[in-house]
């Protein structure tokens, strides 16, 4: 396997792991670390020339992988989906909640149906997701669930509905920690900062040339965040480097969810650009999808 993890190379063997929105960005990178670290990999998605396409790069890297094409906000589709899963592959070890998405569009600008595309992305989907694997597998035999979520804290201007959307998102995780634990499930959540992935491309010229500049100013670390920064923290929380962690979530965002947004940055505060240990021990992430 050419994934260069910084865990050991069989952490996960004999494991099946579910990652939604597998197909591209952020998910795309993690299938592929657990790949690297033995795992059976099940990618979940909608767009089946994404899935299959991620599916081959890990069969190609000597990986074991499989893709399901499910909507997650379709309540049957996901419950049929799970079954097959189980069915086919047995034992589900982990699942990682990381589909999802937005439109940038002020609140007044929001309609009913597109508040409802986005709560039900990154919301309702999850939910559906681990009640699922969790009826279906987790009850009999543990697990370890990981819900991606975003910066959320002190609202979320300009993506308002996947804000409140992900603040309901950590207080499931929190409360299905509690319920679950005596099952031997833990559930965790991971809140990534602005990552430089292909999810991100996808918001335009206006996006990528005004917004992302000026996030940068806000960012303690001076740069964005790469996708395999958050792929080795979901791993973390998978394993049982994290046996007694539950309920928690992890910021991975350079800092930039502390007080720089009230306060602003003094130059000193920033790391500088270049820094030359800021990226040395980092493993190699696949290149990313829009960039190839
Ligand atoms: C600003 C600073 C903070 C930045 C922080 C950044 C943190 C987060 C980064 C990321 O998450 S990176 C990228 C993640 N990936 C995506 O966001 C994927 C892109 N988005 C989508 O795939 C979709 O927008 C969706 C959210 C999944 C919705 O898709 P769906 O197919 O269900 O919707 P539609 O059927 O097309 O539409 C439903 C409803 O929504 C309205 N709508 C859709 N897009 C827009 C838009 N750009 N502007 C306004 N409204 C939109 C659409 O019109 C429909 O409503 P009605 O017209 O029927 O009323
Ligand atoms: N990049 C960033 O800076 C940040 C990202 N996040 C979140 O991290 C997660 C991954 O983002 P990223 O990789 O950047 O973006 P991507 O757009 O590349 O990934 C989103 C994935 O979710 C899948 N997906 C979306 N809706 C559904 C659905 N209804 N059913 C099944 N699959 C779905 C998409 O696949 P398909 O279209 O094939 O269904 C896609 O593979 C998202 O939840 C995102 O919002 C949070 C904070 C910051």
């Amino acid at each position: 396997m050419s994934y260069r993890s910084a865990f050991r190379a069989d952490l996960f063997a004999g494991q099946t792991h579910i990652v939604t929105g597998g197909g591209s960005g952020i998910g795309r990178c993690c299938a592929h670390e657990l790949a690297a670290l033995g795992a059976n990999v099940i990618l979940i998605g909608r767009n089946i020339e994404r899935l299959e396409s991620t599916q081959a790069e890990i069969i190609a890297d000597g990986g074991k992988a499989s893709y399901y094409s499910v909507d997650i906000r379709q309540e049957a589709d996901v419950r049929d989906t799970v079954a097959k899963i189980v069915a086919d592959h047995g034992q589900i070890h982990g699942l990682v909640n990381n589909a999802g998405g937005q439109f940038p569009a002020p609140l007044l600008k929001i309609s009913k149906n597109g508040w409802d595309a986005v709560v039900s992305s990154n919301l309702t989907g999850g939910f559906l997701m681990a009640r699922e694997v969790m009826n279906q597998s987790m009850r009999e035999k543990g697990g370890s669930i990981v819900n991606i979520i975003a910066d959320m804290w002190r609202g979320m201007p300009s993506m308002g509905h996947s804000g409140a959307a992900r603040a309901g998102m950590l207080s499931f995780t929190e409360t299905a920690a509690v319920e679950w634990a005596s099952y031997g499930v833990r559930v965790n959540a991971v809140a990534p900062g602005f990552i430089a992935s292909s999810g991100m491309d996808s918001y335009g010229d206006e996006f990528a040339n005004h917004v992302i500049p000026q996030m940068r100013g806000t960012i303690p670390s001076s740069r964005m965040g790469d996708e395999d920064e958050i792929s080795s923290v979901i791993t973390f929380l998978l394993s049982p480097a994290a046996s007694y962690t539950t309920g928690a979530c992890i910021c991975v965002d350079g800092g930039s969810s502390l007080n720089t947004k009230l306060f602003g940055l003094k130059e000193h505060d920033r790391m500088p650009e270049q820094k030359a240990f800021h990226r040395a021990v980092k493993p190699m992430a696949v290149q990313r999808m829009m960039k190839k």
